[in-house]
């Protein structure tokens, strides 16, 4: 075929992939982990104002923790993780607020809007849209679990032909709170319930979920997720990852992936090609339930 021709046979294969998620809410979140090169960065952007050229609604969740962290460290202040979440003093919050809401929002937000996106920038903190308690009692200093997430508010700004930029912050019912941090995966997790998303995307730093022998894991449920959590196969930064799209599927959303962040294109290739790379969250247990099961195995 000639290469001109090829390029249109491309874009013809991309028309039921199109079609299916036309008018679709998609959440994508943008680990800290694939935010990594200044070309890297202008591919995300693409492949969002592309989505968003061709129907598809777009929510970007950030996370940022590695700068977090590489900040924390220039102003010497100690920080830890328990089981992918980070244990939040009070100058650690203030460090996660000016990071997060700070830097990182604002530049992905300029970064679509100089693309042509017309994307806004908040917190979870703006308007209450996320609202959150202290994570076990406090044992995490300021890091919080999310109470509820404002969905209309979101989709308002949908509407109105926004992108939203999404920090994970949490905003406290307390005044004078400094606001609570909130793991960016789990923030997906519920801003995606809320809204009604129809997928949610985790771009991070690895092909998928690994096995111990390090083979990609393609397709999980709830209960593979347990085994290899319980024998330490899933660890570290990946547990919320896990734990976040199971909660996703079990609560509306009707497909979740972990995909490669450092592939160029990734959320193109992920939703405009037939092979789909990656890890996929979907519901096995109950095939009765009335879900069409072929049909979400395509989605
Ligand atoms: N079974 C596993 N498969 C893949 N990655 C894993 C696994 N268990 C732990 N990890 C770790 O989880 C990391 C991704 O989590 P994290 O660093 O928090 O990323 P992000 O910033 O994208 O949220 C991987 O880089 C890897 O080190
Ligand atoms: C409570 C908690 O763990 N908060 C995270 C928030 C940022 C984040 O989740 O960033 P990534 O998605 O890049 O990991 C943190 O402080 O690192």
């Amino acid at each position: 075929m000639q290469a001109k021709h090829q390029k249109v046979q491309t874009l013809l294969d991309a028309i039921p992939h199109i079609k299916k998620f036309y008018g679709k809410t998609i959440v994508i979140k943008y680990g800290g982990s694939a935010q990594t090169s200044p070309e890297l960065k202008e591919k995300f952007a693409e492949d969002i104002v592309l989505l968003s050229l061709v129907g598809i609604k777009p929510v970007i969740v950030h996370g940022g923790g590695a700068r977090i962290s590489e900040l924390l460290n220039k102003l010497e202040i100690h920080s830890e993780f328990v089981d992918g979440h980070r244990v939040t003093s009070e100058d650690t919050m203030r460090v996660v607020e000016m990071v997060l809401s700070g830097e990182i929002n604002k530049n992905i937000t300029s970064l679509l809007t100089h693309h042509g996106a017309k994307a806004i920038g908040i917190s979870g903190k703006d308007s209450g849209i996320i609202k959150a308690t202290p994570k076990e009692n406090g044992k995490f200093g300021y890091t919080g679990v999310i109470t509820s997430v404002d969905g209309t508010l979101i989709n308002n700004l949908i509407k109105e032909g926004f992108i939203p930029v999404i920090a994970p912050i949490g905003d406290s019912a307390e005044p004078n709170h400094p606001g609570f941090n909130i793991n960016a995966d789990v923030a997906a997790s519920k801003v995606a319930q809320a809204i009604g998303a129809q997928k949610v995307l985790f771009l991070t730093d690895t092909v998928g979920v690994l096995d111990k022998e390090g083979n990609l894991l393609n397709s999980l449920d709830k209960k593979d997720v347990q085994n290899y959590k319980d024998n330490g196969t899933i660890a570290g930064g990946m547990i919320p990852k896990v734990d976040s799209c199971i909660d996703a599927i079990y609560n509306g959303v009707n497909k979740a992936h972990i995909i490669d962040g450092r592939v160029e294109h990734s959320i193109l290739l992920e939703l405009f090609t037939s092979d789909g790379i990656g890890t996929q969250f979907l519901r096995k247990d109950n095939p009765n339930n009335g879900i069409d099961m072929e049909k979400l195995l395509n989605d």
